[in-house]
């Protein structure tokens, strides 16, 4: 198919184009395009070009913006011939750059693929038989070596050199000899990864339920309109809310549009890439960063030549390469990894809904448990609501006990597996059903010190403490990935009454495995999910009944459709209730919501145990009646009182470098300066400047971090203190400082 890049030496005469390059630059270069490079080269096709002394990659972005006095260097090389993006991408990612206030250079380099490296990397070679069959037998003077290669090939035509190879060994001199004779070709293809290759044939689509059916009509009509829609599906565990994508997404490709579909987690991307793959077959794409390299950048390419027209990804799948985009799902919306921290700190689901209104698509904004900002958005009219309130299984949600661990002390000790809890489990498995116990903390502990002179031990680089991998036998920074060999004696005081205490996966799963020792467990997070596949090979375990008890973190609370899963245990329900944030309550329902929605998914009732020491907080009780409303109106009104999204918006103001004193200095010289700048134009009454203070968490990383935090009624007057912070800090803020901007934030850690 042709790559038809909008070609852009036709739009500019003078051969000067508007470059972005991958650095920290807030602006974008002009080059100038040498004649002999000029022709078929687009927007969005990567170049290599001089910034200074050094060689620097960039895109694209069309013909120059303007003609600059300074002399203007030469596009250098063209780094690969097809586009990374096409024109109408290019709005999004200005957006993107102004939106979080990047350097536009910084927005490509999170957003796309590296170019790739090498001569053949991502093609391979193929060998091809070039002889009729009759002439096969024919060639007398050949050796065993090439007779057998000959034979090979005759029963299949051509295969990959690496194919051959593994039947039979070094062929390459023959084969060069063969070649020369004719008898075979050689020559490169481009590499095909298919991560969705081993999706099982698919089941007929089920009969909708009426309120799918009500759903899907809604959603056709937007998208037969043609123009920006943005929904809320609003619908609860089990309602049947992936067929109502499936649908919409028939409807779109009618209209010869294209459909992206986003996700929370990689491990989720799976079965909905292959529900898609399942419906739609090959033209489905599956992006996310736990692909290689070559396969991400494939399925980016066969993307952008248009030979595929169905994304499915995680986060960064938000910018993929779809022209003539008709339809955005967000599934789970509400869900904290659409925050991509590092990098371009963007927000998926909020750039989604920018990317459906520039392409004029119908967005779809999914989940059980709508994020507060969105259902507020809704009900405002903003979004289309549309409800799915019931379970289209066979079984109504579960049934929600909350376990007050005040009253199931045995003993002095307090046990990780309160009694209702264990008996729940050993019933359940005796009816050779499936059991998911959740606790969102890895490994064994996370605090492990000193008991006679209290002594923390705590990450030498972050103002963390080490969490204790038993079974490594080692302490382990979650932040910076430090590590350290189980230390035996205090380094203060010499003692060796070392003890731990917050307990993790780890020792859970330790305990599980003493209750229950003829029980198939296993656990997932991101310690046993740290390589490749693991993780999705433990969903399938799970999926195929091959496991009876499996232990994990958020990873396994939302999305998963396991349908012999009929008791679902909250191990640590007020984990997250502790955090210091905003938002902690609305993420402890979100949680306990979608882990208990996990439960009764088949043809037999679901229970679940919640295991807490406030039984009486609203987000628990919320959780307990699956009562949604319950939970918003007492999150929607502190929210109001607090002055707290979606009343307000906030952004962060972080400083970081590796001297404190220069930090906190910065620090004091950031929030002066946005006061002042408060007070000449204007903005006090609609914007309020908190700090400046240390970052609860104040180091990481070797980084000292202070910050301030902004809290705005509008959009308005926030873009207008930054964009002024941004021009007063142009020489820096203190010597190593960086400043970083999060709009949005999710967390203030
Ligand atoms: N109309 C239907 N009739 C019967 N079964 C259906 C119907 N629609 C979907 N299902 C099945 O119901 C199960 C749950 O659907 P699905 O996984 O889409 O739920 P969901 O709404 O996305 O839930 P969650 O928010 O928990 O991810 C799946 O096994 C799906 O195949
Ligand atoms: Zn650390």
């Amino acid at each position: 198919m042709n790559p038809s890049p909008t070609p852009v030496n036709s739009l500019t005469p003078n051969g000067l184009v508007e470059v972005a390059v991958t650095l920290p630059l807030f602006h974008t270069l002009t080059y100038r395009l040498p004649e002999k490079l000029a022709t078929g080269i687009g927007i969005g096709v990567p170049v290599l070009v001089p910034v200074g002394r050094r060689q620097v990659t960039g895109y694209i972005l069309g013909p120059a913006r303007a003609t600059p006095t300074v002399t203007i260097k030469d596009v250098n090389a063209i780094l690969d011939s097809w586009p990374r993006f096409d024109a109408a991408l290019v709005p999004f990612f200005r957006w993107l750059a102004d939106y979080y206030q990047h350097p536009i250079g910084e927005v490509f380099r999170t957003a796309l693929p590296t170019p790739r490296s090498g001569k053949n990397d991502g093609q391979e070679y193929w060998v091809t038989l070039n002889l009729t069959g009759a002439d096969v037998q024919k060639p007398g003077r050949l050796g065993p070596k090439a007779k057998a290669i000959l034979a090979f090939l005759k029963d299949i035509g051509s295969c990959p050199l690496a194919h051959l190879s593994r039947f039979i060994p070094r062929p390459r001199e023959t084969l060069g000899r063969l070649a020369r004779a004719n008898l075979v070709i050689l020559a490169p293809r481009a590499r095909h990864f298919d991560p969705l290759a081993e999706t099982p044939a698919a089941a007929p689509p089920p009969v909708l339920s009426p309120d799918q059916e009500e759903a899907c009509q809604a959603i056709r009509l937007a998208l037969r309109r043609q123009g920006f829609s943005p929904f809320l599906v609003y619908g609860v565990t089990a309602s049947g809310k992936t067929e109502v994508y499936l649908q919409a997404a028939q409807e779109a490709l009618a209209l010869k549009k294209s459909v992206l579909v986003l996700l929370p987690e990689i491990a989720l991307t799976h079965p909905i890439g292959q529900a898609f793959r399942q419906r739609f077959g090959p033209r489905v794409a599956l992006l996310h960063s736990g692909l290689s390299d070559n396969a991400r950048v494939d399925q980016w390419r066969r993307l952008a030549l248009k030979e595929m027209d169905i994304a499915v990804g995680a986060r960064s799948a938000v910018f993929a390469p779809l022209a003539d985009l008709g339809l955005i799902v967000v599934d789970e919306e509400h869900d904290q990894s659409y925050k991509n921290e590092g990098g371009l700190p963007y927000q998926a689901r909020d750039a989604a809904l920018y990317r459906g209104q520039l392409a004029g698509a119908v967005t779809l904004l999914g989940s059980a448990t709508p994020s507060v900002t969105t259902y507020y958005r809704a009900q405002r009219g903003k979004y289309q609501y549309i409800s799915l309130p019931e379970r289209v299984t066979p079984q109504s949600l579960p049934q929600v006990h909350l376990v007050n661990l005040r009253e199931h002390r045995e003993g002095r000790r307090l046990p990780i597996i309160s009694a209702p809890l264990r008996l729940a489990i050993a019933e359940t498995l005796s009816r050779k059903e499936q059991v998911l116990l959740f606790l969102n903390r890895r490994g064994y502990a996370n605090v492990y010190f000193c008991l006679f002179c209290s002594h923390i031990f705590q990450c030498q680089h972050c103002s963390v403490s080490l969490t204790l991998h038993r079974q490594e036998g080692k302490l382990r920074c979650h932040y910076c990935g430090y590590q350290e060999p189980l230390p035996v004696v205090c380094p203060q005081c010499q003692s060796t009454a070392l003890k731990h205490y917050g307990l993790g996966g780890e020792f859970l799963e330790r305990e599980v495995r003493r209750l229950f020792p003829e029980a198939r467990i296993a656990r997932l997070d991101r310690d046993t999910a740290s390589h490749r596949g693991k993780a999705i090979q433990i969903l399938e375990e799970m999926k195929t009944h091959r496991l009876d008890i499996l232990i994990g973190t958020q990873m396994i609370t939302k999305g998963h459709d396991f349908p012999q899963v009929t008791l679902v245990g909250a191990v640590a329900a007020d984990l997250s209730l502790y955090f210091p944030e905003y938002h902690a309550g609305e993420r402890t329902f979100q949680l306990l919501t979608q882990v208990a929605g996990r439960a009764g998914r088949g043809d037999r009732p679901g229970q679940v145990f919640i295991q807490t020491y406030h039984p009486e907080h609203f987000a628990l009780t919320a959780a307990q009646r699956h009562d949604y409303q319950a939970f918003y109106e007492a999150e929607l009104a502190a929210r109001r009182d607090l002055g707290y999204p979606p009343f307000t918006r906030l952004a962060l103001l972080r400083l970081q470098g590796k001297n404190a004193a220069t930090v906190e200095a910065a620090a004091h010289k950031v929030a002066r300066a946005a006061q002042t700048i408060l007070r000449t134009h204007n903005l006090e009454k609609h914007l309020r400047i908190l700090g400046p203070a240390p970052a609860p968490r104040s180091r990481l990383k070797e980084q000292y971090r202070w910050q301030i935090l902004l809290k705005s009624y509008g959009r308005q007057p926030l873009s207008a203190l930054l964009d002024q912070l941004r021009a007063s800090g142009g020489k820096g803020w203190g010597p190593d400082v960086t400043l970083l901007v999060d709009m949005d934030p999710a967390g203030m850690q």
